[in-house]
């Protein structure tokens, strides 16, 4: 461990939950057929993908998602608590990850597993990112957005750089058990973006069943939620008493955060760096 990260083949993890030796046993991890992934880079919008999917696994009923705590629905396999409640849990299991790709377990690669990429602006995952951590015991607390810009640039942030992320995960697009979905999708349009979700899972839910999913999933209800907003984590990970996970839940709240200077550069950094790929990837672009 060290500088507030712990250090896995040259990505920093969060300290809390993480250590190099599990992370190499979790690389170990056997998916099954019947699972349902959930990956992301940390403030895509993860936990409102979780609510959403829970929420279509119980057919809209909000008992499930009011009752038990969200990284227990669908735990992240790379944490410690999150793999020891996986590892017995019956199928279908819904699972989350922030891993980058190539550090992934290799057993997704032979299973039908479903997996969920989900990606969002990351010009607003990074304001996202700075708002949150310096609230928390996650990781490394940046004294300044200035300073948390510099690192997100050069990957120096949990999980690595949002760049390499992207690109890794991405080129499992295509395939017919892989699903993009954008934060900024979610937010124009959420009714049509579950029901894209749903088709993928195959699975059908009535208007009223639709309806009440989109009631509870909506950022108003979630942000009351406490099994799904992280204040049950205030005074552990949560260091700020009145520090929640919900913050804005808006598209493009980084123009209210970045300098001239710094939008021009991140624009540059991006089309360096994602040059090769189809811009309809990203819809924010
Ligand atoms: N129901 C919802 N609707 C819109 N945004 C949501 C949401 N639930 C969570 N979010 C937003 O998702 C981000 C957290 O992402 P993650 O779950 O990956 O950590 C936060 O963004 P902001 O900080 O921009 O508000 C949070 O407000
Ligand atoms: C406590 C469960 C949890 C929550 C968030 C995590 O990662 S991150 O904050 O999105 O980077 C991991 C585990």
């Amino acid at each position: 461990m060290s500088d507030g990260y712990v250090w896995f083949e040259g990505i920093p993890f969060p300290l809390v939950d993480y250590t190099p030796e599990h992370l190499r046993a979790m690389q170990n991890f056997v998916f099954k057929d019947e699972d349902v992934l959930t990956v992301s880079f940390p403030k895509s919008g993860t936990n409102w993908l979780i609510e959403i999917l829970c929420l279509i696994y119980s057919k809209g009923d909000p008992t499930w998602v009011q009752s038990v705590p969200i990284w227990e629905r669908s735990p992240w396999v790379e944490n410690t608590r999150g793999y020891q409640i996986l590892k017995d849990k019956e199928g279908p299991r819904l699972i989350t990850s922030h891993v980058p790709i190539h550090l992934f377990p290799k057993s997704i690669f032979k299973s039908k597993t479903k997996v969920i990429y989900l990606i969002r602006n990351p010009r607003d995952i990074l304001v996202s990112g700075y708002f949150f951590w310096i609230i928390s015991r996650f990781v490394k607390r940046p004294e300044s957005l200035e300073q948390y810009f510099k690192w997100f640039i050069q990957g120096h942030v949990a999980f690595g750089s949002w760049f390499d992320h992207t690109r890794g995960w991405m080129s499992m697009r295509g395939q017919e058990n892989v699903l993009i979905v954008s934060y900024e999708e979610l937010k124009q349009d959420t009714r049509s973006a579950v029901l894209k979700i749903c088709h993928f899972l195959g699975k059908t839910l009535e208007p009223e069943e639709l309806s009440s999913l989109l009631t509870h999933s909506s950022f108003q209800v979630m942000k009351e939620n406490k099994m799904s907003n992280y204040t049950l984590l205030r005074g552990w990970l949560i260091e700020d008493q009145n520090g929640s996970l919900m913050r804005k839940g808006i598209s493009g709240d980084w123009k209210n955060h970045f300098t001239v200077a710094q939008a021009e550069a991140f624009d540059r950094i991006f089309r360096e760096k994602m040059a090769d790929l189809p811009p309809e990837l990203f819809p924010w672009e």
